[in-house]
């Protein structure tokens, strides 16, 4: 079908999102989020909060055709033995959309996103 974009010039979800600067500031959005919910900052009490925040910053960027690469741990490695249910992951996702709404990322762009975490569904749940 007709997707509005031309061969030769594709707008990334990346660029939609804002680039680098948004997604920064989404990672950093959703950190307030997650310091005030009881329920999920528990898991994050042994964390180094500056590394995650860059690494799911550049996850972010690369699962939206960004110019980064996560280089992190496999998604069922990073969070395998925390216990994690299907409340706390849809809680996490809750947060996340939150956060891209208050920082202004349209809905579209917000729900492709979200579409391309959830496939990570398995492997975040997979060694719990
Ligand atoms: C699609 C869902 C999720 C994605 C894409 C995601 C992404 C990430 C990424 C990129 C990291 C950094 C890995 C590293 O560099 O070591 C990470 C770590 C972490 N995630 Fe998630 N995550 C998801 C779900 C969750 C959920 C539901 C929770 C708990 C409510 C959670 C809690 C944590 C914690 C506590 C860490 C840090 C682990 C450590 O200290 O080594 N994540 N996640």
């Amino acid at each position: 079908g007709c997707t509005h974009q031309s061969a030769t010039h594709s707008i990334t979800l990346y660029e939609r999102l804002g680039g680098t600067v948004k997604i920064d500031a989404v990672v950093e959005n959703l950190l307030y989020r997650i310091v005030d919910d009881p329920e999920v900052v528990v898991f994050f009490a042994n964390t180094n909060i500056d590394l995650f925040a860059d690494s799911l910053a550049s996850q972010l960027c690369d699962v939206s055709d960004g110019p980064c690469r996560y280089e992190g741990p496999p998604m069922d490695r990073a969070h395998q033995h925390m216990g994690l249910t299907d409340v706390h992951f849809n809680r996490l996702v809750e947060h996340l959309d939150a956060a891209m709404q208050e920082e202004g990322i349209a809905l579209g762009a917000r729900n492709e996103l979200l579409g391309r975490l959830a496939p990570m569904y398995a492997d975040v749940m997979r060694r719990q």
